[in-house]
């Protein structure tokens, strides 16, 4: 079988060296690249996408959003992780376990716009109970979301990984303080909530890995809900999925600690449901490099070339 060609633009940026080591071991890809005194050379690009059936972004926006201008009409499917794309109509969301439609897209339209880290974790918690109809659209959330330092790419990396260290990097940091985080757009349109959350996204000393918790309610919702109902809407909507798991609430004792680098080196998820009747919480755990950027991209890859999904990828 003649393998795909598939060109990873930003190999050397942490997303794209992750989606790089998931597939340079296949034998059904054949890994195209420019060379590299061209890698950011926009024409050189565009001569090897021209070869290339899949070609990853792995970009900041803005030069994701150049080399699109360049490539966008040529052949190739284009999978962005970057946050150029992902409100955008006529982009596919890489979010396969949302439902069918969302599949579908993944594997008919051109283009793909990979989810956010965060976004990832917050969406996975919210847009079942919404679809389920437990949660209004307008619902006041706050939501919490911790991650390793390689979320922030080669610089944020560089900073950790630099001796002397700041003596403020040894303890969790917390960001997105004016409530503008670049994340909120696309959780707010694939969820339908018709209000931003209130979110609180905290960097820590650890290389990757992100625990994500999303707190309800069960007074504020469309009709008081119990924790039972949570985790059983939960369980249902991801009962089809390898990559994402709903712990069984039996096995998740509700006492002990959630560790948020628990998922790191997989491209799993895993959702828990703690809290009372009263006050719930729903938590996604997974690693910001694996389901939340290249775990991902390689997941789409493999539904665009009717693969399946979890080919190639680390399930924890
Ligand atoms: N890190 C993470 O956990 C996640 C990242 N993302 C997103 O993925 C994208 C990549 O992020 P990340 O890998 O972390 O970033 P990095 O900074 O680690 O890597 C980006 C890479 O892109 C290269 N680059 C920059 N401009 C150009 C250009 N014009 N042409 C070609 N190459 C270019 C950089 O080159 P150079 O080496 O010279 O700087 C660098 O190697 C971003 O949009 C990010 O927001 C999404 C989800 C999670
Ligand atoms: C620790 C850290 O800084 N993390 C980044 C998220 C990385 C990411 O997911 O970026 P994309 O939106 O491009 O996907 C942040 O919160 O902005």
């Amino acid at each position: 079988m003649t393998p795909y060609k598939v060109f990873i633009v930003g190999h050397e940026g942490t997303t794209g060296l992750r989606i790089h080591e998931r597939l340079s071991d296949r034998k059904d890809i054949e890994l195209l690249a420019t060379a590299d005194e061209d890698r950011k050379n926009v024409e050189a690009i565009k001569e090897v996408a021209k070869e290339a059936d899949i070609v990853f972004l792995c970009l900041p926006d803005v030069a994701s959003k150049e080399i699109m201008a360049a490539i966008g009409e040529l052949p190739c499917k284009v999978i962005d992780t970057s946050t150029a794309f992902r409100t955008a109509d006529d982009w596919a969301y890489g979010f396969p376990e949302l439902g069918a439609d969302y599949k579908t897209a993944i594997a008919t339209e051109k283009h793909i716009a990979n989810p956010g880290c965060h976004a990832s974790g917050m969406i996975a918690c919210i847009a079942p109970l919404v679809k389920a109809g437990l949660v209004p659209t307008d619902y006041p959330f706050t939501i919490t979301s911790l991650t390793g330092y390689s979320g922030g790419g080669k610089k944020m990396i560089g900073q950790y990984e630099s001796e002397p260290k700041d003596y403020f990097l040894y303890a969790p940091r917390q960001y997105g303080l004016s409530q503008q985080h670049k994340h909120l757009p696309e959780v707010q349109h694939v969820c339908g909530l018709s209000e931003a959350p209130i979110f609180m996204p905290i960097v820590d000393d650890y290389y990757s890995g992100m625990e994500v918790t999303v707190g309800i309610h069960s007074r504020l919702c469309n009709k008081p809900v119990s924790i039972d109902t949570v985790q059983q809407a939960l369980e249902d909507f991801y009962k089809d999925s390898t990559i994402i798991t709903v712990v069984p609430f039996a096995e998740n004792s509700n006492t002990g600690m959630l560790n948020a680098n628990q998922l790191s080196n997989t491209d799993s998820m895993k959702i828990y449901v703690t809290g009372n009747d009263e006050r719930i919480m729903v938590h996604a755990i997974f690693d910001n490099l694996g389901k939340g950027a290249s775990g991902a991209a390689v997941q789409c890859m493999n539904i665009a070339l009717g693969l399946p999904e979890d080919t190639g990828l680390a399930l924890g």
